[in-house]
């Protein structure tokens, strides 16, 4: 799997030092609130763990299970509900985090989905940010790392599945990919 990676972008310790960043922060911000943190799968896995214990506050969480790259380097352009969050999240102080924010279709569609169910705030923490890619409109309050116009993999993100469990986040091969 490591042969694969042209490059290691952030390292153990540097995605260690954003989760304590961003939670503290986040802490700071809900201070006497108690947040619903919905996590976006499947990406998302490890970030929210981590950045979950890096938060001082009473915290609900749910998930919501979203797709559109069914495992390739492009975004199809169209995004499937694989399956809702189980929170009635009216009146509440929602946090969606992500594990990357890319041509930002996943949170435009998000934010329609979840918005007209009225919460009191919505707000997106995404560990990884790459203004590139942007195809819609979309922004995240909270971004742990703004990211090059390149394909990545590790820490949750995956091509065609594999590669989430890599530790790290690192710059896929392109010989990987090229000619699939
Ligand atoms: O800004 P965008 O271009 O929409 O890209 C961001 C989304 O793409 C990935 O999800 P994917 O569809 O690969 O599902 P997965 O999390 O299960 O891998 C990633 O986890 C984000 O949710
Ligand atoms: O760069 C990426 N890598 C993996 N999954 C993704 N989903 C959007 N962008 C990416
Ligand atoms: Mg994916």
């Amino acid at each position: 799997m490591n042969n694969d990676i042209e490059r290691v972008l952030y390292s153990q310790d540097d995605i260690k030092a954003a989760c304590q960043r961003l939670g503290a922060q986040l802490t700071e911000d809900y201070a006497g609130k108690r947040p619903l943190v919905i996590g976006v799968l499947k990406g998302v896995i490890f970030f929210m763990t981590d950045l979950l214990r890096e938060m001082d506050l009473m915290a609900d969480l749910d998930f919501i299970d979203v797709s559109s790259y069914h495992g390739g380097t492009a975004s199809t352009g169209e995004v499937t509900l694989e399956q809702d969050i189980s929170t009635d999240i009216k009146d509440r102080d929602v946090i969606i985090v992500e594990d990357i924010l890319d041509s930002g279709r996943t949170l435009a569609y998000l934010k329609d989905f979840l918005e007209a169910r009225q919460p009191r705030s919505f707000k997106v923490c995404t560990l990884l940010d790459k203004p590139e890619g942007r195809v819609v409109e979309a922004r995240a309050d909270y971004v742990g790392f703004n990211v090059p116009n390149e394909f990545l993999v590790g820490y949750g993100l995956d091509y065609q599945e594999f590669y989430r469990n890599l530790p790290y986040v690192g710059i896929l091969k392109p010989e990987v990919y090229a000619n699939k």
